[in-house]
């Protein structure tokens, strides 16, 4: 039986029914829309997962038996002492059988650490397997895919993995090994007190049918707790995670009046649902004890009428405890198996959603020298904007690039294909003479090295951050690093240098040092391109001007493109690219283009770099 509440078995009776479910998360319909099991090899994760766990399971399930039979003996011992050491006052039998219970509880204790055992291994393969199949199948997604759910999402699918798991390792799973001992407690039971076997049948019928009415939350799928304390984890993730913009603001009262809304309605549905579970609880104690009046009633009738001793009574009150309470556990832990079913459901839909096609190349390329080439390039977004319609032109190789336009134009969504984390939707790009699209990001990786507009900081000190990128860096190519973006400055006054601890997302430095640290982790991978989105945005004058005359002494060996709205950046490029934002994308010199998109902010500079050969590119950054 523990076989069908194994996740993937919970799947199957889950998975048609989500179809028509009208709870499912938008997030979730929206990429179910996309999905493909066979484009993700992550898809069989959850049902590996259980295969794998499933020795630990079995022998749990085979050392319930053990348990079951010595889970009878201490009404055995109690019916002996009655009728053996009691009546007759054999002293020298009771310390023998004392002896015998003795050990026999130590093996069932030894017993009982072996299962528990077996099923938190269990639980921990599942877990492993699932979180890094989650994990791997999360990074290797397309970025459209990734942006596509937020973070808060991801956050709630790791959460669901332990909730899945509760299924077999939790407090259903032990209620169904212990079916067994019910039955073999029956069949004591009508052995040493047949006349109180009827009652204790009948309780059993009516704790099944409380148990089964519970199952009905199962199969009904009625699960609207859970559906809201999703959107409200996602509300407070949010709140949390935009606690400074909030403040900034001062006008908190909208968000917190929506939050608070969002905490009643999950509060109410909580509330009303933990009064049915703790209502069928305590419905199921009190059952439990007039179950356990109805046995002594009829057991005093039937010593009356000597059809049973005292010591069988005994027993029996000892047995029908354990005959009844697997199965008033079932009814009390139907509410698991629902969380179980939400969210192996969840996860499974995740995990089927498709990740990078691109497999890992096995053939280790020559390094490009840096030219791209777009063949009729047209992207268009989900929700329809199509920021490039049929774009033709070439960059590099070498020089310095810079690509411009107004907000919203499409800027950032070229330099995202050019750095191979966009897939055109028609059209090829070429880098050199290879076709991008065979490239997962991990290989273009090496190559074209990417600045995203909004910079990350992984907490941690300064020094792991930077070796994040490239373990092999020794020491003086980091400083090197840090040195042509500017960072070594500040860093060398920072109290513990390179040591200095920087928190989650990079709490305690600036915008303009975190840029200045994210150019240096570029620099250290040593790519032949560079597609830098806005690296100036964050920084001051001064240190906008050495990052300029680092970036035009690298543009002589490497292609860099700089997407700016800085008129100073752009006046230094060889070419620019405006994306006009109605698709198309004009190229020319900052002479020719300049003056128009920036009037009189516009002045020439006083020399342009020559442009680099190929050879020059097999030189390093840093
Ligand atoms: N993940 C996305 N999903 C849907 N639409 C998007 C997404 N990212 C961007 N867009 C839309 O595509 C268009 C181009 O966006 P993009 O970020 O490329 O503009 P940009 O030129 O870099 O703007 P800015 O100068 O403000 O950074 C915008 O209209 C934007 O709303």
């Amino acid at each position: 039986m523990i076989h069908y509440l194994l996740p993937s078995r919970l799947l199957s009776s889950s998975s048609h029914r989500a179809a028509s479910r009208p709870d499912v998360d938008p997030a979730d319909a929206s990429s179910s829309q996309a999905t493909s099991v066979a484009s993700s090899p992550y898809a069989d994760a959850i049902a590996n997962a259980c295969q794998k766990a499933w020795p630990q399971i079995r022998m749990a399930a085979w050392l319930s038996l053990p348990i079951g039979l010595l889970g009878l003996l201490p009404s055995i011992f109690l019916l002996q002492v009655f009728n053996r050491v009691i009546s007759r006052g054999g002293t020298a039998t009771l310390t023998a059988m004392v002896a015998g219970v003795l050990c026999f509880l130590g093996i069932e204790w030894w017993l009982r650490i072996r299962r528990a055992r077996s099923l938190r291994e269990a639980g921990a393969t599942i877990d492993h397997d699932v979180s890094q199949a989650l994990m791997d199948s999360m990074l290797q997604r397309p970025l459209l895919a990734l942006e596509s759910r937020p973070s808060s999402q991801w956050l709630q699918l790791f959460r669901d993995i332990p909730a899945m798991r509760a299924s077999i390792s939790g407090g259903l799973a032990s209620a169904i090994f212990d079916l067994p001992m019910a039955l073999l407690a029956l069949i004591v039971i009508g052995i040493i007190a047949w006349p109180v076997l009827p009652v204790i049948i009948v309780a059993m019928i009516v704790l099944g049918v409380l148990a089964w009415w519970w199952a009905d939350e199962v199969r009904s799928g009625r699960v609207e707790e859970l559906v809201k304390a999703r959107a409200l984890d996602r509300s407070t993730a949010e709140v949390c995670h935009a606690r400074t913009t909030l403040k900034a603001l001062a006008h908190d009262a909208t968000i917190k009046q929506n939050w608070q809304q969002g905490y009643d309605f999950w509060l109410g549905e909580s509330f009303r649902k933990n009064g049915d579970m703790e209502n069928a609880r305590e419905t199921s104690i009190i059952l439990l004890t007039l179950f356990s009046i109805a046995v002594i009633t009829v057991g005093a009738i039937a010593i009356n009428e000597q059809w049973m001793s005292i010591g069988s009574l005994m027993a029996v009150n000892l047995l029908a405890s354990k005959a009844l309470s697997p199965v008033a556990q079932l009814a009390g832990n139907w509410r698991s198996l629902a969380r179980s079913n939400e969210a192996t459901r969840r996860l499974q839909k995740a995990l089927e959603e498709p990740v990078e096609n691109a497999p890992p190349q096995t053939l280790q390329l020559p390094r490009p020298k840096g030219r791209f080439h777009l063949d009729q390039v047209s992207f268009h977004y989900p929700t329809g904007q199509t920021p490039l319609e049929n774009v033709t032109l070439d960059i590099g190789p070498g020089g310095l690039h810079a690509i411009v336009g107004r907000n919203g134009a499409g800027k950032s969504t070229l330099g995202k294909l050019l750095a191979g984390l966009y897939q055109p939707t028609e059209g090829t790009i070429y880098i050199d003479e290879y076709d991008m699209a065979q490239f997962s990001r991990a290989d273009l990786g090496h190559w074209v090295g990417c600045l995203a507009q909004q910079v990350y900081w992984f907490s941690g000190t300064i020094i792991e951050g930077l070796r994040m990128v490239n373990a092999q860096a020794d020491d003086q190519t980091i400083v090197r690093a840090c040195q042509l973006t500017g960072a070594h400055a500040f860093i060398s006054h920072l109290p513990q240098g390179y040591q200095t601890v920087v928190g989650e997302g990079g709490t305690g430095l600036s915008a303009g040092e975190l840029r200045k640290l994210a150019l240096a982790q570029m620099f250290l991978r040593n790519p032949s391109v560079l597609v830098l989105d806005e690296p100036s945005s964050d920084l001051d004058f001064d240190s906008e001007t050495a990052l300029l005359k680092n970036l035009q002494h690298i543009a002589q060996k490497l292609t860099v493109i700089v997407i700016t709205h800085s008129v100073r950046v752009a006046s230094v490029a060889q070419h620019i690219y405006h994306v006009r934002g109605d698709g198309h994308v004009e190229h020319g010199t900052p002479r020719q283009l300049l003056p128009r998109l920036y009037g009189s902010a516009y002045t020439p500079p006083p020399a342009t770099a020559t442009p680099p050969t190929a050879h020059q590119n097999q030189e390093t950054i840093a």
